[in-house]
C-alpha cells in the first residue's frame, strides 16, 4: 500500500470510508506481529475445524472467539500508537498502565478463545486418539 493520503475532513462517500477502513486493517496486519500469529493461527483452526466437520453453532463461537482476538488487537494498537503519539519515547505511568490493559485486553480475548477451542475440539481429538 503506498503512502497514506493527506485527508483529514470527514469522508464523503461509502467507497472513501471501506478505503481508509481497509487501510486500516492492512496497518495492524503488516505492522503487528501479534495479528499475524492471530491470522495464522485462526487459519489452523478453520482448516481443523473443516477436517473434523463442526457443525453451526460451533463455528458461531469459533469465529466470535476468533473476531474477539482480532478486535482486542485492534483496539489494542489503538491505544499503543495513541500512546507513543502522545509520549513518544519518554517513560510515563500512565502510558504503562494503558498499555498493560490493553495487552491484558488481548490475553483475556486470547483465552477465551483457548476455552471455546478446547470445548469444540477437545472431545473430537480426545475420540480420534482412543480410537
Ligand atoms: N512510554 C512508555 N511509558 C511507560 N511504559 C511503557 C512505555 N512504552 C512501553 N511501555 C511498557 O512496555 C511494554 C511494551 O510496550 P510496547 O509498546 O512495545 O507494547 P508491546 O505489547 O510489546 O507491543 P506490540 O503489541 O507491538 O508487540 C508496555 O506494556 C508497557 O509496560
Amino acid at each position: 500500500m503506498g503512502s497514506p493520503d493527506k485527508q483529514t475532513s470527514k469522508n464523503h462517500r461509502l467507497c472513501q470510508a471501506m478505503r481508509h477502513s481497509v487501510h486500516g486493517i492492512w496497518m495492524v496486519v503488516s505492522q503487528e506481529r501479534n495479528m499475524r500469529y492471530h491470522i495464522a493461527a485462526s487459519v489452523l483452526v478453520v482448516i481443523a475445524g473443516l477436517w473434523l466437520g463442526l457443525l453451526p453453532w460451533e463455528w458461531l463461537w469459533l469465529f466470535l472467539a476468533i473476531f474477539t482476538v482480532f478486535s482486542a488487537e485492534f483496539m489494542n494498537t489503538v491505544a499503543e500508537t495513541f500512546c507513543d503519539l502522545m509520549v513518544g519515547h519518554r517513560f510515563d505511568l500512565n502510558v504503562k498502565k494503558i498499555k498493560d490493559v490493553s495487552a491484558g485486553a488481548v490475553l483475556i480475548a486470547a483465552l477465551f478463545a483457548v476455552v471455546v477451542g478446547l470445548i469444540i475440539f477437545g472431545p473430537r481429538l480426545l475420540a480420534l486418539i482412543g480410537r
